[in-house]
């Protein structure tokens, strides 16, 4: 083709005024760069002037050299002198390629950080090769992760850009359907508004000039292409997209329209593709364009790339990111709400929230997902913010390991989080803690709606506004893998989901918030089944390849990278999602810092959070002592970790029996009875009677008559068993496997048989060990029936129907299980419920 003068000086000049329109922000380094731009068009012109050969060349030289300035390394490359390593344009925005002109000279397009782009003719073939080509070479001069792109298509269901598809991955690339123009739309104003108020409301003009004067760009670009629908537009459509076109450029909003009637603007470039193929565009005037898609490898490698890199690329925010300069000084009467991490797409904070809306929170991620760093980033940054008066937390790890026990005082770390109430850790075993756990917040529901109602408000904020001096924290209850808690079919589990849509429903009003997590898709599926719960965990979080969290057809945690997460408040709708980059809150220096601080800090009243460890065997001595005439079994499963006890008195059936072929927690179980028993009485007060009935038991139960007599205490062992007679002081007969003996000897077993039925009324009770309660049922039972005078029972490896011939023994769906009892009081109208019996072996055995 042959180059027209007049047509190169403009061309030039037009770059010129473009080149400095789009690097106005960086002026002052590249002054140098206009000047001699200014002189190579200078130069152009005097040779055009002269419109001799050679001088022409020399221009296009000139001008070549001008471009490669505009729009350097990849902006303008051919795509076979591509870089292998397209390096993110360290000046920011740059001219892009989207062709040739006159021969081999770049046509140059701008777009980020000045205007938008229409293309007429757009449905073409050559339409989508510019655009295209505009986009791989904006991807690959920019940031990973710095430029999001939109696309409405709704001729081609999102079949458009198919090269780019790698960018979805990351959030990078959105395809709005044909029926979604208006939530396009929408998600763009509610950008400009937030940029508007939030991000520019400090004085700066645009996103730009806030780039240029503090170097740093807290948005990314946005480019969003817009394709007419075959109906085409309608009016209010149009005009809409006008004004976000309008708005949207200092927002950093860049619109590639495609046969869009927007109206012409300052800022708008144009490329017309007229009927004969022949392309044109408002920066080469009348030169004719040639197009050149790139290829597409080479679009998948730059895509692939900036997908894989979006997020990585950047530092990760830092643990004291999380930590605001002045702690506790937050309010938790609306809520709480804590920054997690970093958003990767506007590298601002991503919060979470925990109030009215959204009231409690699902979080998902597969193990070794960085589920626990999570909660961890959560904790710490609620509770640098908030202080112990207004936010108490619970926690519990159904897990093996012990993942919240660093909250608690260890043995080298003394600090504890004075926000902690309860720490149970190593409960899987035992589910009965964490439905103690919820029956404990139930009542603390009751607790504060009873408040409410008598102060005559409704919830937790009101109630704090009529009772200022009240103590009306927030509480959060984190579950760490819950649905261990309502996975099998028992009481339990219909115990725990009564209560937990209880405390779903009712939450709200009285500030207790549920953290429920789980690592596997069964854990949340065994909600799922249950919508009336699921409905009120509306804030998700999911981290990678964490399943089932988000809504079904919200697939973003499958695409997120490692540590990074999906937080949603909006039960996983797809348009809320928020991708954050979660900073590292385990190692040294992080989480543990702050608990220090924090520590620190504590009111001075404060008591250590109560601990619940099940992989613990509590020690009797470190039970308090009881009143005299009360025995202590073993340690409660409940929140306050009390002793299960046994008042013996003269009423009948005032007798413990323990059942089960375990013989070390037999023996356990029945030691701990009497030694409690013998620290609640002065010596002198109380007669022991110890009978080690198998021979194997002797050296044991002779240790703890060495024990007794020791103390003082007035204790025999072995010899026949007493008449029942009345005693001055009580006596307790501890018969270590009663049944061995009773097998033997049927005068055996009517003595056991009187004392058990008479010696109550006569202060002599019967503390005995019995393998099975057939056997028991044989010693004590005179005929048939039920066991009447025996009140009190502990149960170590018995099955449920084995039970039954006790008092309250019947349907219990009890599992046994190592070193846990059932234990049954008939006094207290209680239940039976687990226990874990006291350590003792080992206390006497060292004599203490
Ligand atoms: N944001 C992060 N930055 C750096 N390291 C992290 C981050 N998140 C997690 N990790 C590390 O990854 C590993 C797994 O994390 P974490 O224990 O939180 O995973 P999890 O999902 O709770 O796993 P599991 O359920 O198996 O315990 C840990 O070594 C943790 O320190």
């Amino acid at each position: 083709m042959t180059l027209k003068p007049g047509d190169l000086v403009a061309a030039v000049r037009k770059d010129i005024r473009q080149a400095r329109r789009a690097i106005r922000a960086r002026r002052s380094e590249l002054d140098e760069m206009i000047a001699r731009a200014e002189a190579a068009v200078e130069q152009g012109r005097h040779d055009v002037a002269a419109t001799s050969g050679p001088e022409t060349a020399a221009a296009v030289d000139g001008w070549r050299e001008l471009a490669g300035e505009a729009a350097p390394g990849a902006a303008s490359a051919a795509w076979s002198d591509w870089p292998a390593e397209p390096e993110p344009a360290d000046a920011g925005p740059c001219l892009y390629r989207v062709g040739t002109a006159a021969g081999d000279v770049p046509a140059l397009i701008p777009l980020l950080d000045t205007g938008h782009l229409k293309i007429s003719g757009g449905q073409t073939p050559l339409a989508d090769a510019i655009v295209d080509s505009l986009l791989v070479r904006i991807v690959a001069t920019t940031r990973p992760g710095s430029v999001r792109i939109s696309l409405y298509d709704p001729r081609r269901l999102g079949a458009g850009l198919g090269g780019f598809h790698a960018l979805s991955r990351p959030g990078l690339l959105t395809v709005y359907g044909v029926e979604e123009f208006k939530e396009l739309l929408g998600s763009l104003d509610r950008d400009i508004r937030r940029i508007q108020r939030d991000v520019l409301g400090g004085g700066h003009s645009s996103l730009a000039a806030l780039a240029a004067a503090t170097s740093r760009r807290p948005e990314p670009w946005q480019v969003v292409i817009v394709q007419s629908p075959v109906r085409g537009f309608r009016d209010d459509e149009v005009a809409h997209l006008n004004s976000v076109m309008h708005a949207g450029a200092a927002c950093g909003i860049h619109v590639v329209c495609r046969d869009v009637p927007v109206d012409d603007a300052p800022g708008i470039e144009t490329v017309d593709i007229a009927a004969d193929r022949r392309v044109t565009t408002s920066m080469t005037g009348e030169l004719e364009v040639t197009v050149e898609p790139p290829p597409p490898e080479l679009v998948r490698a730059v895509c692939e790339r900036a997908a894989r890199w979006a997020g990585i690329e950047r530092d990760p925010p830092r643990f004291a990111e999380l930590v605001p300069h002045r702690m506790w000084s937050e309010s938790s009467a609306a809520g709480v709400r804590a920054p997690i991490g970093e958003d990767v797409d506007r590298y601002e904070p991503v919060e979470v929230f925990l109030g009215d809306d959204p009231v409690h929170a699902l979080v998902g991620g597969p193990p070794g997902s960085g589920k626990t760093n999570f909660l961890y980033a959560m904790i710490g940054s609620m509770a640098a913010r908030y202080s112990p008066e207004e936010l108490e937390f619970y926690l519990l790890d159904f897990k093996e390991g012990v993942s919240f026990a660093r909250l608690a005082s260890g043995r080298t770390d003394k600090t504890w989080l004075p926000h902690a109430r309860l720490i149970g850790v190593n409960i899987n075993n035992d589910r009965e803690f964490g439905l103690a756990l919820l029956r404990f917040l139930a009542r603390e529901l009751e607790r504060r709606g009873a408040a409410a109602r008598e102060h005559e408000v409704t919830k937790l904020e009101e109630l704090r506004a009529v009772d200022p001096d009240g103590h009306w924290p927030r509480i959060v209850a984190v579950v760490d893998e819950f649905q261990v808690l309502i996975q099998q079919q028992d009481k339990i589990t219909d115990e725990s989901l009564y209560l937990l849509n209880d405390l779903a429903r009712r939450g709200r009003s009285q500030g207790i918030h549920l953290v429920l997590a789980s690592q596997n898709v069964g854990g949340v599926q065994s909600l799922w089944g249950r919508g009336a719960i699921l409905d009120q965990f509306t804030l998700r979080i999911a981290l990678p390849k964490a399943r089932r969290i988000l809504a079904d057809d919200n697939t973003a945690a499958l695409q997120v990278a490692r540590f990074c997460a999906v937080v949603n408040a909006e039960s996983g709708a797809r348009q809320a999602n928020r991708i954050a980059r979660l900073p590292d809150a385990g190692t040294a220096g992080t989480f543990d810092a702050l608990q220090r601080e924090l520590w620190q800090r504590r009111p001075e009243h404060l008591e250590p959070p109560r601990i619940f460890d099940g992989a613990h065997v509590p020690e009797l001595m470190t039970a308090p002592t009881l009143p005299p005439g009360e025995s202590a079994v073993g340690q409660r499963i409940d929140l306050a970790g009390s002793a299960a006890t046994v008042r013996f008195d003269r009423a009948p059936g005032r007798n413990l029996a323990v059942l089960g072929t375990r013989a070390d927690e037999a023996y356990d179980v029945l030691a701990a009875a009497v030694l409690s028993l013998a620290r609640g009485h002065a010596p002198g007060s109380a007669v022991f009677r110890l009978y080690a009935l198998d021979e194997q038991l002797e050296p044991r139960v002779g240790l703890l008559l060495r024990r007794l007599l020791d103390d003082g205490h007035e204790a025999t062992l072995g010899g026949e068993l007493p008449e029942v007679a009345d005693r001055d002081v009580p006596e307790y007969l501890a018969l270590f496997a009663v049944d061995a003996a009773t097998a033997r000897s049927d005068e055996m077993r009517r003595s056991v048989r009187r004392l058990v039925e008479y010696g109550p009324e006569h202060r002599m009770h019967v503390l005995g060990w019995w393998r099975t309660t057939d056997r028991l049922k044989a010693d004590v039972v005179e005929r048939v029936g039920s066991v009447r005078n025996i009140d009190s029972w502990v149960a170590l490896d018995l099955r449920d129907g084995e039970l039954s011939p006790l008092p309250g023994g019947q349907m219990l769906g009890w599992t046994p299980r190592r070193r846990r009892a059932l234990f049954h009081d008939q006094r207290t109208g209680e239940p039976p419920q687990p226990i874990i019996p006291f350590e003792v072996m080992s206390e006497t055995a060292e004599g203490r």
